[in-house]
């Protein structure tokens, strides 16, 4: 589970994070909603530990990220925005170097990752090296790599970004199995209907703040709009930067 307590961050005058609080569940695909510049990329960059929140709490299975960012980073699994891989290695050699990084055991690695191939169907691609990969092959590859270790919660910045229909399509059926198997999957996008499709719960954030924190349905109920696009419309005032 991932709590995150009235966060803020400032870049000088610009207000990126300004008061934002939400809970992520376990078992559960949360989605964090907004436009281009709301806020999402920074939050999520707090809550990996790769910023520090100017105030404000982030807590990982009950584990406060300001007091052990070590062990915070153990329980998670990150897909950043940059999606950051080794072009020299293969995609198999990406992500044996990043469990080993995480101190794993030979054995324990080869099964994982051979299990994380499979899943992702990129037996294909598995011994190339990553120079040149598609968009979709280097989000394969970089999600592989940030599930070795088995996390419990799981963060993906816009996941999706730059795929086509078929790559999006079991894309998303990955994260519900992530689901599935229980894990707290927490993923930012600028799509509604990815986010409709996809999330137990939507947290709408416009201009560092959270506007909305609901259930696909009671943000319709709430809105009065049967159409989910037209609630998202509604809540931010505007449909700017929002992709359908
Ligand atoms: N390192 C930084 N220095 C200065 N300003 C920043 C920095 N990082 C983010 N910002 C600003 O903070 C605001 C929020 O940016 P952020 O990347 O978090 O938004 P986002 O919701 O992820 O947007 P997008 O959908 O376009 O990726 C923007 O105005 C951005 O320009």
């Amino acid at each position: 589970m991932i709590e995150v307590r009235d966060l803020y961050k400032h870049f000088g005058d610009v207000k990126a994070v300004d008061g934002v609080s939400f809970v992520a569940r376990d078992g559960e695909i949360t989605g964090l909603l907004g436009p281009n510049g709301a806020g999402k990329t920074t939050t999520l960059r707090m809550l990996y530990t790769l910023m520090n929140p100017d105030r404000g709490q982030v807590l990982v299975d009950g584990i406060d990220a300001a007091r052990d960012a070590q062990a915070v980073r153990r329980q998670l699994g990150v897909l950043p925005d940059a999606r950051g891989l080794y072009k020299r290695l293969t995609a198999r050699e990406n992500i044996e170097y990043f469990a080993r990084l995480q101190g794993m055991e030979h054995a324990l690695i080869q099964a994982r990752r051979e299990q994380l191939i499979k899943a992702l169907e990129m037996e294909d691609i598995a011994d190339r090296r990553t120079e040149g990969f598609s968009q979709g092959q280097r989000v394969k590859t970089a999600i592989a790599r940030a599930l070795v270790h088995d996390p419990k919660n799981v963060i993906l910045d816009e996941p999706t970004n730059g795929l086509d229909v078929m790559a999006t399509r079991s894309l998303r059926q990955f994260m519900r199995r992530l689901k599935g198997e229980g894990r707290c999957v927490l993923f930012s996008s600028h799509i509604m209907q990815e986010v409709a499709a996809l999330c137990d719960r939507i947290v709408v954030i416009a201009h560092g703040r959270v506007v909305a924190d609901e259930t696909p349905d009671a943000l319709r109920a709430q809105t009065g709009q049967l159409n989910l696009e037209d609630a998202f419309v509604k809540i931010i005032g505007s449909d700017e930067g929002l992709a359908a």
